[in-house]
């Protein structure tokens, strides 16, 4: 198949390899996502994850292998362009702490950090406003980001992330560092997004299982820059793959769709 152009596939990564200081931090990976999928990408610290992420996110190129996203393939395309069509949330990303939340939302539009001197229309202040409400955070829409709680930062990210009408979604550890009531509200919302046939293909890399929002389709387990299992998420995230992955012996549960590991 030539991945290039076909139109339903997002991304495609084929035996990609990244190395720095002669170490590889991912090695010969190989991934596909397609249009209507929800990925969750699982792995212990220092599998590769992030890495992987800022492939699909063109932040990093392959050293070897080819990266396609969105029919572009990397080192080949303007990757500005391309990131525009991207809607990328990580902890990395720093925010302007004195910009109003309405405004770190509507600048994504523009692919840039800070309002400088842009100028953005009604359309887009009504639009920040309906994705912060989705997000639970349309009251703090005149609050300075600096003033916000973790928690109430992450959604916003979230919120800015989709300002772009993205075509594909990446979330680094979107719930990493919420309370309990925090971590429920954001999986029940992304949860409710990945339903959403409207949505982009989504990437979400967590730790955790208790993370996996019950709507998500697709799981990708990682350990040591490789590739554990992939597939559909019910045979992907089997007790068997997640003690592979995490490098113990696991024990899983599953309610209601959502997933609960303990050591066996
Ligand atoms: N620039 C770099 N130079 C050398 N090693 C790096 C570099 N960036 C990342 N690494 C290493 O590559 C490995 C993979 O990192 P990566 O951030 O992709 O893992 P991760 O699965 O996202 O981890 P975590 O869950 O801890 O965030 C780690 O061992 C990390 O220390």
């Amino acid at each position: 198949m030539d991945w290039a152009v076909s139109d339903d596939l997002v991304i495609a990564v084929d035996k990609a390899t990244v190395t720095r200081n002669r170490s590889d931090l991912i090695r010969s990976v190989s991934w596909q996502v397609e249009l209507d999928e929800r990925w969750v990408v699982l792995g212990p610290n220092g599998a590769g994850k992030t890495t992987l992420l800022n492939l699909a996110g063109a932040r990093l190129y392959p050293t070897r292998g080819t990266v396609t996203v969105l029919g572009e393939r990397l080192g080949r395309t303007n990757i500005n362009e391309l990131k525009t069509r991207l809607g990328f949330s990580s902890a990395g990303l720093q925010l302007p702490a004195d910009e109003t939340v309405r405004d770190v939302v509507v600048t994504a539009s523009w692919a840039v950090v800070g309002r400088f001197t842009e100028r953005y229309d009604r359309m887009d202040e009504s639009r920040a406003q309906a994705l912060l409400e989705q997000f639970g955070v349309g009251a703090l829409a005149d609050r300075l980001y600096g003033t916000l709680s973790e928690g109430e930062r992450k959604r916003v990210q979230i919120a800015r992330s989709l300002m772009v009408d993205p075509e594909l979604l990446l979330l680094d550890e979107p719930t990493a560092g919420l309370d309990l009531g925090a971590r429920e509200d954001l999986v029940r919302r992304l949860s409710e997004l990945a339903a959403d046939p409207d949505s982009p293909a989504i990437v979400l890399v967590t730790h955790h299982v208790e993370e996996i929002p019950p709507e998500f389709t697709h799981a990708l387990l990682m350990r040591d820059g490789g590739i554990v299992a992939q597939g559909l998420l019910r045979d992907t995230v089997t007790a068997e793959n997640l003690s592979k992955a995490f490098g113990l012996p696991l024990r899983l549960s599953i309610v209601d769709g959502r997933y609960h590991a303990q050591a066996r």
